[in-house]
């Protein structure tokens, strides 16, 4: 008989973080996951700010660093609610093997290597609204213009300012109830696959924009290091007093 799966079967939280990509836009000698910021790596970082708000979570690592990984994961609390999977050739590839090893029933995350600052009150309002609807992604309102820049070349058409209120940008963790991303991600792969909603939008149109906070930061760019080293050695607290305190500043 066929296994029924309601909404509220969703409970479990198991997240994926891809973690196999090579990083050339940072420039490094080591992928960017890898970089050490405060004596740990952005993945340790990553790992363990989201550890407390999840029940499982699966590193796609490549063969490369498996054992480096493996050892670090050994003297980290809750090691036991962390195992590996087999990065791919691509980040489609690393989470469609990853995927193999979550039930149905459940609630899977994917979230980037190089976020380790997503906000709990973030990570756990994406849980309960893909809970509640069957996917869910942190996404940011433009503060900046936008516009649309067409394909270059011969007959090309000038560039076009849009409406930025129409926009956001999108962010992760992407949840989603575990046997609908699982089937979305049986498609073959196509360019347009920036993100696990774009593959979850070709089969489903349930999906709810959590907002989120600026803080939550993809490090993908040397100068971003800046950022992320000073997130790191400040609390939140700490941010907030500063902010108040420039904001009553005459
Ligand atoms: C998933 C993502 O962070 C959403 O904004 C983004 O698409 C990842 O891009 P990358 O080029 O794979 O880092």
């Amino acid at each position: 008989m066929e296994q029924v799966i309601k909404e509220s079967d969703h409970t479990k939280r198991y997240l994926i973080i891809p973690s196999g990509g090579s990083g050339v836009r940072m420039g490094a000698e080591l992928p960017k996951q890898y970089i050490k910021l405060g004596g740990k790596t952005i993945l340790q970082h990553t790992v363990e700010a989201m550890l407390p708000h999840t029940d499982f979570i699966i590193l796609g690592v490549s063969y490369d660093y498996w054992v480096v990984i493996e050892d670090a994961i050994q003297r980290m609390r809750l090691a036991d609610r962390i195992q590996l999977s087999v990065a791919g050739k691509t980040r489609f590839d690393t989470v469609r093997k990853a995927l193999r090893t979550v039930p149905d029933g459940t609630l899977v995350g994917i979230h980037d290597a190089v976020r380790p600052f997503a906000s709990k009150a973030v990570v756990d309002k994406c849980y309960e609204e893909a809970q509640r609807v069957g996917a869910a992604v942190p996404v940011l309102q433009l503060s900046e213009s936008l516009r649309y820049h067409p394909d270059e070349g011969a007959g090309a058409q000038p560039s076009q300012a849009v409406d930025r209120s129409r926009y956001r940008l999108v962010r992760t963790p992407q949840v989603f109830w575990s046997e609908r991303i699982k089937e979305a991600y049986q498609q073959p792969y196509q360019e347009s696959f920036t993100d696990d909603c774009s593959v979850y939008d070709q089969l489903y149109s349930d999906l709810a924009l959590v907002p989120d906070t600026t803080e939550n930061i993809k490090i993908t760019t040397p100068d971003q290091l800046y950022w992320a080293e000073h997130l790191l050695t400040t609390s939140r607290q700490e941010r907030l007093r500063l902010t108040q305190r420039l904001l009553s500043s005459r």
